[in-house]
């Protein structure tokens, strides 16, 4: 990216899952194949944590993560950019919320808010998700603004909840 790109980019956060054999791998190189996009930079990486499925639960743990970005493409292409990596690292679509090598979610693109048939942001679901508000949090914690109040915010409603992942962090 270019110094002139750098200054004009906006700053993106994707959430990685994935709880197929092998997860660690498939989380580093989704990480990899984003920094080598063009008009992307990965400028922050969350720990990455094991976590219990959520909504359909017979399936195994995931690790998932929260990825920082820097990036001069549009929301609406970056999500196409998501999706053709999540085809590349062999996402096979069948359950809905089954069990995936690889699932790319774009949270926050900026302050920008926007709905259209096939794109949602804030992502939707993610004020209910701990396992997108934890490490989200981590990658957020740094800057102490807006965005971090209201992720602390949702995290405190969710804690104690029954049903809500129990957490350890991935050796
Ligand atoms: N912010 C967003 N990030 C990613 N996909 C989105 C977003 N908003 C809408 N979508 C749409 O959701 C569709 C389905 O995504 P996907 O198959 O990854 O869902 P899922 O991970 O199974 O469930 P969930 O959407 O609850 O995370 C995508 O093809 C995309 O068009
Ligand atoms: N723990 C956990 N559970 C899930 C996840 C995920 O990434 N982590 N993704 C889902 C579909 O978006 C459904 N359930």
């Amino acid at each position: 990216m270019t110094a002139e790109e750098r200054e004009r980019s906006i700053a993106a956060y994707v959430a990685l899952g994935s709880n197929i054999n092998n997860r660690e791998q498939y989380l580093q190189d989704a990480i990899t194949a984003l920094n080598q996009e063009p008009g992307i930079v990965v400028t922050g990486l969350s720990s990455i944590y094991e976590t219990e499925p959520v909504g359909y639960v017979d399936q195994s743990a995931f690790l998932n993560m929260v990825v920082q970005i820097q990036t001069v493409i549009p929301a609406e292409d970056l999500l196409s950019k998501l999706l053709d990596i999540e085809n590349r690292l062999g996402r096979k679509r069948d359950v809905r919320w089954g069990p995936r090598t690889i699932d790319l979610d774009l949270l926050l693109y900026g302050d920008k808010q926007l709905t259209t048939p096939d794109l949602i942001i804030p992502h939707p679901r993610m004020h209910e998700r701990a396992f997108v508000l934890v490490p989200l949090s981590e990658v957020l914690y740094e800057r102490q603004d807006a965005a971090f109040e209201f992720i602390s915010a949702n995290l405190e409603k969710l804690e104690g909840k029954e049903g809500v992942v129990l957490w350890k962090k991935a050796q």
